[in-house]
């Protein structure tokens, strides 16, 4: 079963791509961005440019300090973090 990976930032140059690569490599990626220095199309490319794994994307337009919001996400998915295979993909 894929492992779910919160992706803070999401949205962004930076996280669009981590996402990207995250979904390519087999992980679900939750995205968390308010949207502050980003656009939701850049979220729906990536959701095109992953073709099948793109369905493993789920985005929330939250602001992360909004702890009634985050904890929802958190009770929705069951997210671990693999910080030596996060590394090995952006390296
Ligand atoms: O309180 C906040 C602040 C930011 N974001 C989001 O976090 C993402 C990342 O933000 P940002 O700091 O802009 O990082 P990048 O998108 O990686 O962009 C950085 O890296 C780019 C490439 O070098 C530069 O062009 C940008 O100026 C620089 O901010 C964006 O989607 C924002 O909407 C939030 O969700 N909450």
């Amino acid at each position: 079963m894929a492992k779910n990976v919160l992706v803070t930032g999401g949205a962004g140059y930076i996280g669009s791509h981590t996402v990207l690569q995250l979904l390519l490599a087999g992980f679900k990626a939750v995205v968390v961005d308010n949207l502050d220095n980003s656009s939701e199309v850049a979220v729906q490319r990536v959701v095109e440019l992953a073709g099948e794994a793109g369905k493993n994307l789920t985005f929330h337009q939250i602001d992360l300090r909004d702890k009634e919001a985050l904890e929802k996400v958190f009770a929705a998915t069951n997210m671990s973090m693999d910080y030596p295979k996060v590394a090995e993909l952006l390296i």
